[in-house]
């Protein structure tokens, strides 16, 4: 199964192995541009055989960065460094898809920062503005905006990042919305509902929305909601939920190995939509035990491919399958 391909739309993907996105924090000026150890990092994954390559968190807007040397997408001179990356990603036979990201309260650039309601992170955090309808017009089209960039640079796939407490979390969540207008209490959908049909008048590839299934706070929200907000984004035709949780407010988590799968497992069966599972999943049979039990459908691998960037080859040593060799033909591969 972990090396069975996958078709969303029209793009197969060669197995089930997703690269988690993962904030590098690498860029070498503040402009957001591609740096050349950004080509070397996922092209290396990619010769290490994963499938899908989700190049991290990236900016729709400046203000919308998690740090000061985030990748970002809010300009076109972005383009053509991104578009070197998925070329690059592409020769090495793996597709890649890209995180539209903005940070909200928890940006830690200079500057104004936003959310829906004006309530800091925690103690050490700044105070948000509360969002006009105007700041929320523009950042529903600087997603878009970031959509129509990432097709012009040639990415599979895109992911809207709604999880780990970001803005799109921030309106999704009761501990972080208060607001009383019509993006506030039973409308704390509508912010990310009208960001997928911005990105979708522009962009007609497999659409990955990433969520945080539980704020692990007895206000927040838990899986039985999201299955509802899973349902929505189904019929809105988004093509399959990235499950991880929490980060909306400071929580303890119990994080063990694979703890996150069963709101995976719960999404997938309640809302009937391609399910993702993350989260200290590191080992060959434990990705295999989730496909085959129809708990999650791809397996997005974080920190062990910071480890190991050819865990694909010994993920298939330990099943018994042998890889076929990057090219050009690696020896003893
Ligand atoms: C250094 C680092 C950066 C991360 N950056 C992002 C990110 O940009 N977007 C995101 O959705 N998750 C991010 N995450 C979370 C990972 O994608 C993943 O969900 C998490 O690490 C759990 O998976 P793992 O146990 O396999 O590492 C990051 C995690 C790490 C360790």
């Amino acid at each position: 199964m972990l090396f069975s391909p996958y078709t969303i739309r029209d793009v197969t993907f060669k197995n089930r192995i997703v690269m988690s996105p993962m904030c590098m924090y690498a860029c070498d000026r503040e402009d957001g541009t591609v740096h050349n150890w950004h080509l070397i990092h996922y092209a290396t994954r990619a010769v290490g055989q994963v499938g899908l390559i989700m190049v991290e968190a990236t900016a729709v807007t400046p203000q919308g960065r998690i740090s000061s040397r985030d990748l970002g997408i809010w300009d076109d001179n972005h383009i053509d460094g991104l578009r070197t990356l998925t070329t690059l990603v592409h020769e090495q036979g793996a597709n890649i898809g890209i995180q539209l990201a903005h940070a909200g309260r928890k940006a830690t650039v200079s500057g104004e920062i936003i959310a829906p309601s004006p309530i800091p992170f925690d103690e050490t955090m700044r105070t948000p503005k509360e969002m006009t309808k105007e700041d929320i017009e523009e950042t529903i089209d600087a997603f878009q905006q970031g959509a129509r960039r990432a097709k012009e640079a040639g990415f599979d796939v895109i992911e809207i990042h709604a999880a780990h407490g970001y803005l799109i979390n921030e309106f999704l969540s009761p501990l972080t919305n208060k607001r009383t207008d019509e993006y506030g209490g039973e409308n704390r959908y509508r912010f990310l509902s009208e960001i997928i049909e911005a990105v979708k008048e522009v962009w007609n590839g497999p659409l990955f929305v990433r969520i945080s299934a539980h704020d692990y706070h007895p206000d927040g929200l838990t899986v039985k909601d999201y299955v509802e907000y899973a349902k929505q984004m189904k019929a809105q035709g988004v093509d399959l939920i990235d499950v991880s949780s929490g980060a909306v407010v400071p929580a303890k988590i119990d994080a063990y190995p694979g703890y996150q799968v069963p709101f995976a497992e719960t999404i997938r069966r309640e809302a009937s939509v391609p399910t993702g599972a993350v989260g200290l999943i590191t080992s060959s049979l434990q990705a295999e035990e989730i496909l085959r039990n129809g708990r999650a459908d791809l397996i997005f691998i974080g920190r062990e491919l910071l480890r190991n960037p050819y865990w694909p080859k010994t993920a298939a040593n330990e099943l018994g399958i042998s890889l076929e060799a990057p090219k050009p033909y690696v020896r003893g591969w």
